[in-house]
Parts: C-alpha cells; sequence; structure tokens
C-alpha cells in the first residue's frame, strides 16, 4: 500500500486555480521532494493531506485512509509557519502535541526526552519555549512532528531558518526517518537540498504537475552537456548541437561547452573524435544539477503563464 496517494486533486479559491490535476503517491521508505517556486501549490496540497484545506475534486488517501482524525496516529506534519505556545516547557510542548496523536503521556514523554537529548537540547526540557534561541525553537518543533514516529512525514519547507549544522541534523532526520520505513514528504525551493536527499522529485508550477520522477530521469529531460578542451571547434562534429567557446587556454586550445543533439551518446562522439584525429585534451560530460533540470522543466511552465 502507499502511504500517500493523490489522485486527479483540485483545489480552487474563488476562481483562482491553485491546484490543478494533481497526482501521484509516495511509497513508504521513500523520500519524496515536492519542489515549486512560490505560489507553486505546495504548501495547499500539504494542507489537503493533513485536512486541513478540502479538495474540489479527486481524491486523497493517507495510510489507505481519508484524510482526517484516522490518519492522524500516522501523521507528523512540521508546518512552514512555524509556532509553539511560547509558555509551554519543551518536553510539555511535545507530550501535548504526542498525545494529539494518540499517544499516552508516558509514551509521549519517554520518546520526547530522547529526541531532545538527541537534539542537544536535554537540559533544556523544563525550559518554557519562549526562552530558547529560535533554532532551539525550530528542534523542538521538529521532535513535535515526529515524536510519534510517523509512517508518512510531511515537513514544509523545513530547512528555511536553520543554520547548517541544524540543516545537517534535519537532514539526517529526514533520511534515518526513511530508514525505519516512513515516506517522507518534504517540499522545497532550494534545489540542493531535493539533490542530496530524494528518492524521487515532483516539480510543481502554477499548481499543476511538470515532472515526477527519479533524479535520474530528471536529469535525462536535458540535453547531455560536455566539456571539452581543444585547438579547433567542435561545432561541425556529427552529433553535435552547439558548441560555445568558454576560456582560452594556452598555444590556441579553448575550452568548450558542448551540447548534444538529442538521442546522442558521448561515447559515439568521443570515438568519432579519436578516429578522425580530432584534437583533444579534455573530454568530459557535466552532471546538471537540480537546479539546471528545474529551470529547463519548469522555467518553460513559468513563461507560459
Ligand atoms: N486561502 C487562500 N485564499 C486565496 N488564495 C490562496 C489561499 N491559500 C493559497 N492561495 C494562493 O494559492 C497559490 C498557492 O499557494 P501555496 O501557499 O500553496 O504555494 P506554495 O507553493 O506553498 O508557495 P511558497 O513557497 O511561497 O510558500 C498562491 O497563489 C496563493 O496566493
Amino acid at each position: 500500500m502507499e502511504a500517500l496517494e493523490l489522485e486527479g486533486v483540485v483545489k480552487r479559491f474563488g476562481d483562482f486555480t491553485a491546484v490543478d490535476d494533481l497526482s501521484f503517491a509516495v511509497a513508504p521508505g521513500e523520500v519524496f521532494g515536492f519542489l515549486g517556486g512560490n505560489g507553486a501549490g505546495k504548501t495547499t496540497s500539504l494542507r489537503m493531506v493533513l485536512d486541513i484545506l478540502r479538495p474540489d475534486a479527486g481524491t486523497i488517501s493517507v495510510m489507505g485512509h481519508p484524510p482526517g482524525r484516522s490518519a492522524s496516529p500516522d501523521l507528523g506534519f512540521l508546518p512552514e509557519e512555524r509556532g509553539l505556545y511560547r509558555s509551554m516547557t519543551a518536553i510539555d510542548t511535545i507530550i501535548y502535541l504526542g498525545r494529539l496523536k494518540g499517544m499516552t503521556a508516558g509514551a509521549a514523554r519517554r520518546e520526547g526526552m530522547a529526541l531532545l537529548e538527541r537534539f542537544g537540547l536535554a537540559e533544556f526540557a523544563r525550559t518554557s519555549v519562549e526562552k530558547l534561541s529560535k533554532g532551539m525553537a525550530q528542534k523542538v518543533q521538529l521532535a513535535t512532528a515526529i515524536v510519534n514516529k510517523p509512517r508518512l512525514l510531511l515537513l514544509d519547507e523545513p530547512f528555511s531558518g536553520l543554520d547548517p549544522v541544524n540543516q545537517g541534523l534535519l537532514e539526517e532526520v529526514i533520511l534515518g526517518a526513511a530508514r525505519d520505513g516512513a515516506a517522507v514528504v518534504f517540499s522545497t525551493h532550494v534545489m540542493q537540498h531535493a539533490e542530496r536527499l530524494c528518492d524521487r522529485l515532483l516539480f510543481l508550477a502554477h499548481g499543476r504537475k511538470q515532472f515526477e520522477g527519479t533524479q535520474d530521469e530528471a536529469r535525462a529531460a536535458l540535453p547531455i552537456q560536455l566539456t571539452l578542451t581543444s585547438n579547433r571547434s567542435p561545432a561541425s562534429l556529427e552529433g553535435v548541437a552547439e558548441a560555445r567557446e568558454l576560456a582560452p587556454r594556452d598555444h590556441g586550445w579553448f575550452d568548450w561547452e558542448v551540447q548534444l543533439q538529442p538521442g546522442q551518446d558521448p561515447g559515439d562522439l568521443l570515438e568519432r573524435c579519436t578516429s578522425t584525429g580530432f584534437p583533444l585534451r579534455r573530454f568530459e560530460q557535466r552532471r546538471a544539477s537540480m537546479h539546471d533540470v528545474f529551470l529547463h522543466i519548469v522555467g518553460g511552465a513559468e513563461a507560459r503563464s
């Protein structure tokens, strides 16, 4: 059974369609990146999974249940807008949220203390939230999201506002939860996080899915790019779509950025260079970043609107 499944989900606010015919599924143990620019519809989609908003069309299934109370014990959520009861202590905050998800006070306390220990906050367990630094309070909120060991963990822009050390801690939490069998969905517009963590990802623009698949599948959408160093222009080589001079080297040699024609194989081009005596000092395939891929796939969708 999928941990989360959306089928043809639509959400409108008046005449405005914020989420448009969105379908995807996330399996247990998978880290799924939900990527889109500002206003793409990420938060609205997550709010429908949490039953804070109701879709106008389509269906959502959380561990086989419709969103709502029956799904709550299986769910963990870190909202984009962080906020805790300021006068409550760190541990009481975690126990309170744990109880809302159906845990006993004893179990929530035990797990809460273990998490505070893990996050380096054990000595602040009885400190009220208002006396904690912003980063500490964010870690308490993260603890509230995972205290019940959720089978579906939803994180809305979880990295924003975290320093590099705490970003690393959050990455460990995400990967650890997935290793323990949870499905983890996190939204972000920072592609580097997605690149390091995601098994699969979805690109959203204007509420519509532009791509869903693995990182390798996403990279395959981009034309293959190579960097060559030669004293001749590779522009007229068979299979080359575009060649751009990058930087001059010594004695008339240059670095070239080369884009292959669709379906062309870099190995075939290298063989052709060797067999025709094309001068080469370097022949390297460039690995596209998720940022490049996102701009390639979603850039067009942004421009169309
Ligand atoms: N309650 C609402 N009423 C009217 N419009 C809304 C409402 N909530 C969201 N929207 C609109 O729906 C669109 C999607 O918003 P959403 O918050 O889901 O985007 P997002 O992808 O999470 O963006 P961001 O990264 O900026 O948080 C935006 O244009 C937003 O203005």
